[in-house]
């Protein structure tokens, strides 16, 4: 089982200096608001990724008038205890793993598995296509190395590919070897992660169904389309296709960095169609299936970060939440809340199951 036992926060957020240890495998956070409990939520999360859920400018990470932070963390992992040690100093970022400093970050990712559900989660519906995509990536890369290895890639070769159609819209010049070259790049990296987004829904969307039945209560149809010019064709085939246009739009209009996915409920777009309720407990399904798939893939359970879940679902599927999450199925799982008691309420009041931190 995965656990983090001890974490110590310098400068990181609203935390000067503070060090909390957790021995129960459900940790309670509690504390009025703004006290710090989704910063507890965001550091545990950081170990794990390498960087916040809720911004990718490190400077929001940093006590305000400081100049970096340091986060060290205890994790046990199938009976060892690794140390995880983060910190920004200068503007200069170091990720170690038991001293030993990692020379890309990315192989930190997936080592260390953790979901986190917060309340900003709502964009992944109602947000732009990005959100989605970002959402599915942070997932994938937890399963497979290799697909984050391809997606840096792709970026890289996209932000080129781009460069060099801007460059010859204003020079007039003929690179279309360059482009070439370029393109079959591009479809080397981009082909292997649209397969893993391909493959990846099938099995998955079931999961989501029962769980959203479960924590609603009720059977209504949820669905999960990818939507990829990648379905089309062949991707290197388009991208030559697509020369003319791309030259005068001076950007690629074709590829895995414009992939989308529509949630359908009843057959109709969750954006527009959906109850703010239906919604919450669709986000929940989505997130609690993908903590399902990463803790199948793993063998064992991935940290679960839960902020503020009280004030996002009525007391019906708070309740079975907390049924599911009690479950030896699931890890150590970490609960934000306004209120102490209505937290230990919702675990019977049992204290040796719960461990309650107040900020
Ligand atoms: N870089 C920073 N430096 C200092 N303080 C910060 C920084 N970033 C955020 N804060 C402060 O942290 C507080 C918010 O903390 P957090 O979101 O963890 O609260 P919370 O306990 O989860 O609140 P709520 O119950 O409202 O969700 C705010 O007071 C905010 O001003």
């Amino acid at each position: 089982m995965l656990q983090v036992r001890k974490i110590s926060l310098v400068q990181f957020k609203n935390y000067p200096q503070r060090v909390f240890g957790f021995e129960k495998r459900i940790v309670g956070i509690t504390g009025r608001n703004g006290s710090g409990k989704t910063n507890l939520l965001d550091a545990i999360y950081y170990l794990c990724f390498t960087k916040s859920y809720f911004t990718t400018t490190e400077a929001q990470n940093v006590l305000y008038n400081t100049n970096g932070f340091r986060l060290e963390g205890l994790l046990e992992r199938g009976g060892s205890t690794e140390k995880i040690v983060c910190t920004l100093k200068e503007g200069k970022k170091d990720v170690a793993l038991n001293d030993d400093s990692y020379d890309k970050f990315s192989r930190h990712i997936g080592q260390f598995p953790a979901v986190m559900i917060a309340p900003d989660d709502a964009e992944i519906i109602l947000g732009g296509s990005e959100e989605r995509r970002r959402w599915l990536d942070a997932l994938l890369c937890q399963l497979n190395p290799g697909y984050l290895d391809h997606l840096i890639a792709y970026q890289k070769i996209l932000l080129q590919r781009n460069g060099l159609l801007k460059a010859i819209a204003e020079t007039g010049h003929n690179q279309d070897a360059l482009l070439e070259i370029f393109d079959d790049q591009l479809a080397d990296h981009g082909i292997p992660v649209f397969e893993a987004r391909r493959n990846f829904l099938g099995p998955f969307i079931p999961r989501v169904q029962a769980l959203y039945d479960y924590l609603s209560g009720t059977h209504e149809v949820v669905d999960i389309k990818y939507q990829s010019h990648l379905h089309e064709g062949d991707f290197r085939k388009m991208l030559i296709q697509q020369q003319l246009k791309d030259k005068t739009l001076q950007r690629t209009s074709t590829g895995i960095h414009r992939d989308d996915l529509q949630f359908l409920l009843n057959g109709y777009p969750m954006k527009s169609s959906a109850s703010q309720g239906q919604r919450k407990s669709f986000l929940f399904a989505l997130k609690l299936a993908q903590y399902e798939v990463i803790r199948q893939f793993k063998q064992f359970p991935p940290l679960l970060l839960l902020d503020d879940v009280f004030e996002k679902l009525d007391q019906e599927r708070v309740s079975r939440l907390i049924q599911l999450v009690k479950s030896g199925e699931y890890g150590q799982v970490f609960i934000t809340d306004t209120h102490a008691d209505r937290l230990l309420a919702a675990f019977d009041g049992d204290g040796d199951i719960i461990q309650l931190i107040h900020m």
